[in-house]
């Protein structure tokens, strides 16, 4: 290898020097539950709680003994790995135990389908493709009732049929006008090609603002963030974001984008141009709890208002799980808490138990299309490692009637009182909390008015989530992170086997973090 390439830091170095101007660009050599460890400057190893959690993926912990057991045992066995386009038993059992679960919390029989893939961006991506080809379905299926339409009123007009006079006739006489074209034929040339436009537009799909659903190329579109968004926005179908305070927006959108095609009828000898409704929204996705977006939850008056909307235009729900799922919440899905039901859900992260790299899309059965198997894949979907590894997860998840759920409650409870109590004691600081269960969000109060012009510059820069961040690692050995969209947020997301004495070590760090910011002592903050 040329000695230049040797020397240089090749995988994403800026990213690192982010980091690092943050003091996080620490390097873990190890990790166990809730502790990953890095090596000191002596070689000994030093153990950092870790309340990021893998950004959600770690709800049994960072190499939870039982999982990498068992992962051992399948690399004895030799069990196929890849063997793409044979019968996957396990992958089945993953589905059918999803669906056992999906059946208690939703309290419905009705089957979803299960769709594997590699991560959560890819379960979404896998989500608006299979709506793109349930809603093209549904597209082809207009077009042709809307052509029988049209041979029945030529038949009608050539037995001399008369036109009703209509406003949807006189735009069509418009366009015919526009197109130059004579007379009915004129006009049904004008329908085709009206209709031929408006059916060719790019579906539009509809999420909450401060959404999250990926980074990849038609999943991004679906991210709030703009920094993260607007770059690629001439890749793929646009989405309308919904105010979250707003519930009553969601019908007042999808009547602002609602599109038609022009339709005939006959009725005797008199003809009808009609403009009907045809399916231009995709999918309404939406995560139960928002993590980019700062830890928010959504309500049960929004989810139903989500619901009712979408059931009266039949565009299909996505619920996005992928953070919010796995029981992170105190329940397998956090949907199910606020009587959200999905057309399609997406899990991943936990799913995988901090090991393997799975998710999976569920598709409910009056939506799925099964010709959709033969023209998705991926190479690494549905592998038996992963899904021999998703099933012990699902297996540790319901085990003792759904044990590991209970401590997800009693464990958010103690830890949720616990910032409750730090939020009471620094009014003054800390601005909310909020969350559900091990899915919890700190917010602290804007500091980008300090007296101190360290804390003043980094708030104002968007880094204060990051430079707090920075002084838990550096001062208290607790590594926390900021959600991505809001920095004024920490979000905490650890295993389900906290322990009390890891949290009040995370409450003496925040009582001191509070201390320096009322303090204003920026340089303690920024270890200036
Ligand atoms: C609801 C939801 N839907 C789809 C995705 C995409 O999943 P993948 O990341 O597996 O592609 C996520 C994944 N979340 C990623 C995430 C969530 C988060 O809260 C922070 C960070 C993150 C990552 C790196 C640096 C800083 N923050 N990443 C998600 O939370």
């Amino acid at each position: 290898m040329s000695p230049v390439a040797n020397e240089l830091e090749l995988a994403e170095p800026h990213l690192g020097g982010v980091l690092s101007a943050a003091g996080l660009d620490a390097e873990y050599v190890r990790a166990a539950g809730n502790t990953l460890y890095l090596r000191g400057a002596d070689g000994q190893e030093i153990p950092v709680l870790d309340f990021a959690g893998g950004f959600g993926s770690l709800m049994l912990g960072h190499n939870n003994p039982e999982i990498t057991a068992y992962t051992k045992s399948l690399l004895d066995a030799q069990v196929p790995v890849h063997s793409q386009f044979s019968r996957h038993p396990c992958a089945n059992r993953v589905a059918q135990q999803l669906n056992a679960i999906l059946q208690r919390e939703l309290d419905d029989d009705e089957p979803y389908f299960a769709i594997f893939a590699n991560s959560g961006a890819e379960a979404i991506e896998v989500a608006v493709k299979h709506a793109e080809f349930e809603r093209s379905g549904r597209l082809a299926a207009l077009a042709e009732e809307v052509a029988a339409h049209v041979e029945s009123a030529r038949a009608a007009v050539r037995e001399g049929a008369a036109l009703a006079p209509t406003e949807a006739g006189a735009r069509l006489e418009a366009a015919r006008r526009a197109g130059d074209a004579e007379g009915f034929e004129g006009l049904l040339a004008a329908l085709a090609r009206e209709n031929a436009e408006r059916l060719a537009r790019s579906p539009l799909f509809l999420t909450l603002e401060g959404s999250f659903h990926g980074k990849l190329a038609s999943s991004v579109q679906l991210t709030h963030n703009e920094s993260f968004r607007l770059p690629f926005k001439a890749l793929a179908a646009q989405a309308r974001f919904v105010p979250r305070d707003r519930p009553e927006a969601v019908k007042e959108i999808i009547e602002e984008e609602r599109a038609t095609v022009f339709d005939l009828s006959v009725e005797g000898d008199t003809v009808t141009v009609t403009e009907r409704d045809f399916p231009i929204f995709g999918a309404f996705l939406l995560e139960p709890v928002q993590g980019e977006g700062g830890v928010r939850v959504i309500t049960e008056e929004f989810a139903r208002a989500i619901q009712d909307a979408c059931a009266a235009i039949d565009c299909p729900i996505v619920v996005d799980e992928i953070q919010s799922g796995m029981g992170r919440t105190g329940a397998f899905l956090a949907s199910s808490l606020i009587g959200l039901r999905g057309d399609y859900y997406t899990l991943a992260k936990s799913l995988g138990g901090g090991l393997a790299k799975v998710s999976v899309t569920l598709v409910r059965r009056p939506r799925y299309r099964q010709d959709f198997e033969l023209v998705h894949s991926s190479t690494f979907a549905k592998d038996s490692f992963s899904s021999h590894i998703a099933l012990k997860v699902l297996e540790i998840m319901e085990a003792e009637d759904g044990r590991i759920y209970r401590m997800a409650r009693e464990r958010g409870t103690k830890l949720v009182t616990t910032l409750e109590a730090l939020r009471a004691d620094f009014p003054d600081v800390i601005k909310d909390v909020r969350g559900k269960g091990l899915m919890l969000g700190l917010e602290f109060h804007d500091q980008s008015t300090s007296e101190s012009p360290a804390i003043q510059g980094v708030s104002q820069a968007g880094f204060l989530g990051y430079t707090v961040a920075g002084f838990a690692l550096r001062e208290h050995r607790i590594r926390l992170f900021p959600t991505g969209s809001a920095f004024n947020t920490l979000r905490l997301q650890p295993s389900v086997y906290l322990s009390d004495e890891e949290i009040a070590r995370l409450d003496a760090a925040l009582r001191d973090v509070c201390g320096v910011l009322r303090e204003q002592d920026g340089e303690r903050l920024t270890g200036g």
